[in-house]
């Protein structure tokens, strides 16, 4: 039986821990924060995904599955900690990577296998990551085996994609790969391709996430552009698309999460080439200022207005809020209102935050029904299921004004243009 170390349980460490351990494998799951660890013991999950909770649950059960405060010895290390930008550097912060190896040194035995699963700058495994292993005395590729195998899954649907999405994997040298390889293959219905080396695997990681990035700021500035014409953008898109060449995605209010706003930057590690990047990056987050003109110019001013922004969440159906276009939105919504203005006696706006999906004590949210009583407009943020089954008549009763701004295209627009409200979109 194959002994896994996975280092760090968060969105991507816990169920990839759960399906190695669903898979005839022994799994620790190591993480350094003791309170996720309590919470694991006491069975408490709070991911949203209910299959994939009781999945979690079915391998702690049975013991496959063993969270743990210490790093353990293991045939493979699996690491899955976070790599967040540091936006004032424009780097990748590769500070909890190197902790991690850190850890595995002290149990490094010679044949095991170490595989990065987090998103990473290309050549990080091969240099940093290797460095630091080789603090353990042992040398990578001749006493123990080092790849590259990102994670794909899309939050919202994480169970199903972990098991069948196809996987990607470079090691270090070709018997890397193929310790890694092993370990995987057993556990999905995906195919799991060898990519000539390790850096190359990060680089296609970044690829797809720049290029979904690229493909909405696309979507963006088509948006930003059909208002010019009076033209509807979601209209046009979906017309373009019926050309089978052409799949265009859709216009929002920013790009949030942790990895679109993120990852694609990675690139400029140790490269001068990005320009589309970043472009792609400005237009994605000019949304919100153009979600504020808009709001503008339907209330004739923000002065004094109250706006109930539906959706702190970033995007639809989970709680996380990580770089959330809601929270955004509203930031700059109480920048809106100019010094002068307020000198010359006038109110500023007010937001009213809403997102039954998201438990924060720290942003100050209230429940639907506050958040639109007396409102001037709601502006949707996050296509949550929640907010597309709240009644148009009911809640034109509660309001003071009668906009509804929805970035996401999700509420029944005829619906709510019948119960007299002005709706615009993106
Ligand atoms: N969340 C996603 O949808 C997703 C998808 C694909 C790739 N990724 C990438 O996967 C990586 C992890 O992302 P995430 O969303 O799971 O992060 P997360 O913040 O949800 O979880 C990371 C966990 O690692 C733990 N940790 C930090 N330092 C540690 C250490 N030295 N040893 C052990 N545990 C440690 C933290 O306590 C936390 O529980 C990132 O690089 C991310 O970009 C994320
Ligand atoms: C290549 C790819 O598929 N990568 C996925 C991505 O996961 P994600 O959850 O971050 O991605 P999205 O669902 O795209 O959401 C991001 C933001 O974009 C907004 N959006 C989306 C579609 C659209 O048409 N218009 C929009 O405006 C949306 O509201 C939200 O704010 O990165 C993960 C980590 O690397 C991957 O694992 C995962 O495969």
């Amino acid at each position: 039986m194959t002994t896994v170390c996975v280092h760090g349980l968060g969105y991507v460490g816990l169920p990839t821990a759960a399906l190695l351990a669903h898979n005839g494998n022994e799994v620790v799951g190591y993480d350094v924060d003791e309170r996720k660890l309590d919470r694991l013991h006491r069975r408490e999950l709070r991911l949203g995904e209910a299959d994939l909770e009781r999945y979690i649950v079915e391998a702690l059960d049975d013991g496959t599955l063993v969270p743990s405060n210490t790093v353990e010895p293991a045939n493979v290390h699996v690491i899955c900690v976070p790599t967040p930008l540091d936006f004032d550097a424009e780097r990748a912060d590769l500070e909890y990577v190197l902790s991690a190896a850190s850890g595995i040194t002290d149990v490094l035995r010679e044949g095991d296998t170490v595989i990065l699963e987090s998103t990473v700058p290309p050549g990080t495994t091969e240099g940093p990551l290797r460095e630091a292993l080789e603090e353990s005395g042992l040398r990578a590729g001749e006493e123990f085996h080092l790849a590259y195998s990102p994670e794909t899954v899309l939050p919202g649907n994480i169970l199903e994609e972990l098991r069948t999405n196809d996987r990607f994997v470079g090691g270090i040298d070709d018997a890397s790969t193929d310790h890694a390889v092993a370990l995987y293959e057993p556990c999905i219905d995906g195919d799991v391709n060898r990519t000539p080396d390790a850096t190359t695997a990060e680089f296609v990681k970044l690829a797809q996430n720049a290029y979904r990035d690229l493909n909405i700021g696309f979507a963006n500035e088509l948006a930003n552009i059909a208002k010019d014409y009076g033209v509807n953008t979601r209209d046009a898109i979906a017309l373009a698309n019926r050309h089978s060449r052409v799949d265009i995605l859709q216009p929002g209010p920013g790009v949030g999460g942790h990895c679109l706003p993120v990852d694609p930057l990675f690139f400029a590690h140790d490269s001068d080439s990005l320009d589309l990047i970043y472009s792609a990056r400005r237009v994605n987050d000019g949304m919100s200022e153009f979600v504020v003109d808009l709001l503008e110019e339907h209330l004739g001013t923000l002065e004094g207005k109250r706006v109930a922004v539906l959706g702190v969440a970033y995007k639809a159906n989970v709680d996380d809020t990580r770089n959330s276009p809601g929270l955004k939105l509203a930031g700059e919504l109480q920048q809106a209102t100019p010094d002068r203005a307020l000198a010359d006696g006038g109110a500023a706006v007010e937001t009213r935050l809403c997102d039954p999906l998201v438990d924060d004590d720290r942003l100050d949210l209230v429940s639907v029904d506050e958040a639109v009583t007396d409102a001037d407009a709601i502006v949707v943020t996050a296509d949550h299921d929640v907010f597309r089954d709240l009644d148009p008549v009911e809640t034109r009763e509660k309001m003071r004004g009668d906009l509804l701004l929805d970035t996401k295209g999700t509420m029944d627009a005829d619906a709510w243009d019948a119960a007299g409200f002005d709706v615009v979109g993106l």
